[in-house]
């Protein structure tokens, strides 16, 4: 009660509108942090790809690698903070580690610094690639390890009694998070986009890079700038390390009194009493009671990280045409946090109260619950879309079949007529595709030509030329150069975005433009007709034949999974963030909130496990799959849940400090309690630093 008094009385200075004005700092800090974590992200497997020259399967593992290591590292900056640096000392220097990281980043993207015969193309790519993968490593190190931190400290920020605005807070702490991020996924790639160079212009993965480096350091500043106001936890001496110990104690004393002559204990922990301080036993009970009931959720973040994989490869093979906005696959992430912006604060002043006023106690664990049924809806719609996708895709041979296209590339239909089939008309300008078994040949009919054998990926379009004339053709247009084409040959397939493509058709210093609209995932094979002109108008000359249909169904379709995603995330992921801080015990807040960024490490590993392991042929079942599996762990959790009683740690932690003051103040009043009160004051040392701990305000 005096501390927190003592706390009101500082903080009386500092609240706006009942906050606490350091909070203010803190959401700053949180919003560019995200901004320049997300927005490196968004061209990261671009920079792989198109400046370091990866092939796509390294560019994706690289990727996913550096993403789980974000969240493992917050064990890391956990455990420094709460045993060593405090919170407010480990956010500081890790932005420094963090800063650094994406100046790196940035600096390993110009390609000047190594181009010294000046093409535009890095000469030691070693440099590049070592500069960036430690760059790589500070940011994993520096983002992970301020993560469970920030949100703690922010947390520290409120007194007892102000509950309410703790979880606000933490709203609005999630609110930053995908402002910043939203913000920057949308900046970044039209940075990268630009051209820039001293020598020669190339794309500016250094600008996409750099913009992030300094919103971090933008970051940083905020955060000093609140130093004076901050309420600063000392850290309580290496905890970890005493936690380790005691539980380590506890199984062993546990052991060695397995007989039944022993009497049993109400918890196996306290099986460390007779070492170890009271305090420090109920403190590490709390934490495993909730770590316990953490396991199942890794499932929850397994459903939700396929927004960035198999959602946007889903949105590939769909259409992005919104009119007048054209989106692309991977633009259709951006739905999440616009729906967070917008959710959050409806749960927080409408439902959540509504509820309420209904009798229904909502209560965090049933929240997370309802989250987890959600995320399930969510891939069930996915599962529903994908069906309908599937139904659109066209038939490709299988692995024992072969496929004919014939082209009749004359003015005048054609009969064809193929060994063991009925005869069929051919129009002019027309291709007949045909799929047969492999035991028909078929000679002499097409020169051998690897053919599509699925749909073009990322919603771009293959494109093929058919000439038609005597004259070798060249064709180009600004994406992509055909290259001559022989008479009465084709050329190789190149990729087109959706939108208008303006192709340049040339022979000798003659050429002409044809133009043509394009949607997501066609192929076509354009036949030049005989009959062109060079000099004049080409379009009538050539003709577009549709090997395989643009995408038909409507990338809007995904906005309810991702309705239903985000609105489980809302329940899921803001609550867990601020149950883990309320149930914590004082001097393991950081610890608890990076076992609960633990869980989201663990479930991307399940995805990269269960998408190899799995290898379930139609994309819609494995959507079921994950949904029933999330569903069935549900069950579970919310079992569990059931049994979990809600503590509130400072009260516990209150009453146990006034029970060791009163045992000792006994003890001293007797006579002969010399060696045992000695005994007790080795073993009450976490107690004690406990209390100097807590009634530290810097
Ligand atoms: C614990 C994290 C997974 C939570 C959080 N992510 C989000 O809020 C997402 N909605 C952001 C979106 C851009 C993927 C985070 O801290 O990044």
């Amino acid at each position: 009660k005096i501390l927190n008094e003592k706390r009101d009385k500082l903080e009386f200075s500092k609240v706006v509108c009942g906050y606490p004005l350091s909070i203010f700092f803190i959401v700053v800090n949180e919003f560019c942090e995200r901004f320049s974590y997300y927005g490196m992200r968004a061209v990261l497997v671009l920079y792989f790809k198109y400046f370091l020259r990866w092939d796509d399967d390294l560019a994706t593992s690289i990727y996913h690698t550096f993403v789980a290591l974000c969240y493992l590292t917050p064990i890391l900056g956990a455990i420094v903070a709460d045993s060593w640096l405090g919170k407010f000392k480990t956010i500081i220097y890790l932005s420094i580690v963090y800063a650094v990281g994406q100046v790196a980043m940035a600096v390993s993207a110009i390609h000047d610094i190594t181009d010294s015969d000046r093409d535009g193309t890095p000469d030691s790519m070693t440099f590049h690639i070592v500069l960036s993968m430690v760059g790589l490593f500070l940011i994993a190190l520096g983002t992970g390890g301020i993560k469970p931190c920030v949100a703690a400290f922010g947390g520290d920020q409120f007194g007892e009694h102000q509950d309410r605005q703790r979880r606000t807070f933490f709203s609005v702490f999630y609110l930053c998070i995908n402002g910043g991020s939203l913000l920057s996924t949308i900046i970044t790639p039209v940075l990268r986009a630009q051209e820039c160079g001293i020598y020669s212009k190339q794309k500016c993965y250094s600008l996409a890079f750099g913009v992030p480096a300094a919103l971090m350091v933008v970051a940083l500043v905020v955060f000093i700038i609140g130093s004076g106001m901050y309420y600063k936890a000392e850290p309580q001496g290496n905890i970890m390390l005493d936690v380790c110990k005691c539980i380590g104690f506890a199984i062993k004393n546990r052991y060695r009194h397995r007989s039944k002559q022993y009497p049993k204990r109400q918890h196996w922990m306290d099986w460390a009493e007779e070492k170890y301080d009271k305090l420090l036993i109920a403190q590490i009970k709390m934490v495993l009671k909730v770590l316990f009931l953490y396991i199942p959720l890794p499932m929850f973040w397994t459903l939700f990280d396929q927004k960035g994989s198999r959602w946007t490869l889903q949105a590939t093979t769909m259409d992005g045409n919104f009119g007048a906005l054209v989106i692309q696959p991977d633009q259709m992430q951006t739905v999440n946090p616009i729906l967070i912006l917008t959710l959050v604060p409806i749960m927080d002043s409408l439902i959540y109260p509504l509820i309420k006023k209904c009798g229904l106690n909502f209560t965090p664990l049933k929240r997370m619950t309802v989250g987890m049924l959600l995320a399930a809806i969510a891939f069930v719609c996915a599962a529903l879309v994908q069906i309908q996708i599937d139904k659109t895709l066209p038939t490709f041979p299988s692995t024992s079949q072969s496929q004919l296209k014939l082209l009749n590339m004359g003015s005048n239909s054609v009969t064809v007529k193929l060994p063991g089939n009925d005869a069929l008309i051919l129009p002019a300008a027309q291709v007949y595709p045909f799929i047969n078994n492999c035991n028909t040949k078929f000679t002499n009919l097409l020169p051998e030509t690897n053919d599509l054998t699925s749909k073009p990926q990322e919603g771009n379009n293959a494109i093929r030329f058919v000439n038609g004339m005597k004259t070798a053709v060249n064709v180009s247009t600004a994406a992509a150069d055909f290259g001559l084409i022989e008479p009465f040959y084709y050329s190789n397939y190149s990729q087109i975005k959706n939108g208008k493509a303006t192709f340049t058709l040339r022979s000798g210093s003659q050429s002409c433009e044809y133009s043509t609209n394009f949607g997501f995932g066609s192929s076509y094979t354009f036949f030049i007709h005989s009959t062109l002109v060079f000099g004049s108008n080409c379009q009538d000359s050539v003709t577009a034949v549709e090997d395989i249909k643009p995408n038909s169904v409507h990338m809007a379709l995904q906005i309810p999974q991702y309705f239903f995603i985000t609105a489980g995330e809302v329940m899921f992921s803001v609550t867990g963030l601020e149950f883990s801080y309320s149930q914590a015990p004082s001097n393991m807040k950081a610890v608890l909130q990076a076992g609960w960024l633990f869980t989201v490490a663990i479930g991307n590993f399940i995805v990269l496990i269960v998408a190899e392991l799995a290898k379930i042929p139609k994309q819609w079942a494995e959507y079921v799959l994950f949904a029933s599996l999330l569903v069935a762990v549900c069950v579970i959790f919310s079992i569990m849940a059931y049994f979990y009683t809600y503590i509130d740690p400072t009260e516990i932690e209150a009453q146990f400090k006034k029970k060791i003051n009163e045992d000792d103040e006994d003890d001293k009043s007797k006579p002969g309690k010399a060696e045992v009160e000695m005994v007790k004051r080795d073993s009450i040392k976490c107690h004690d630093e406990y209390d100097k701990a807590t009634q530290t305000k810097m």
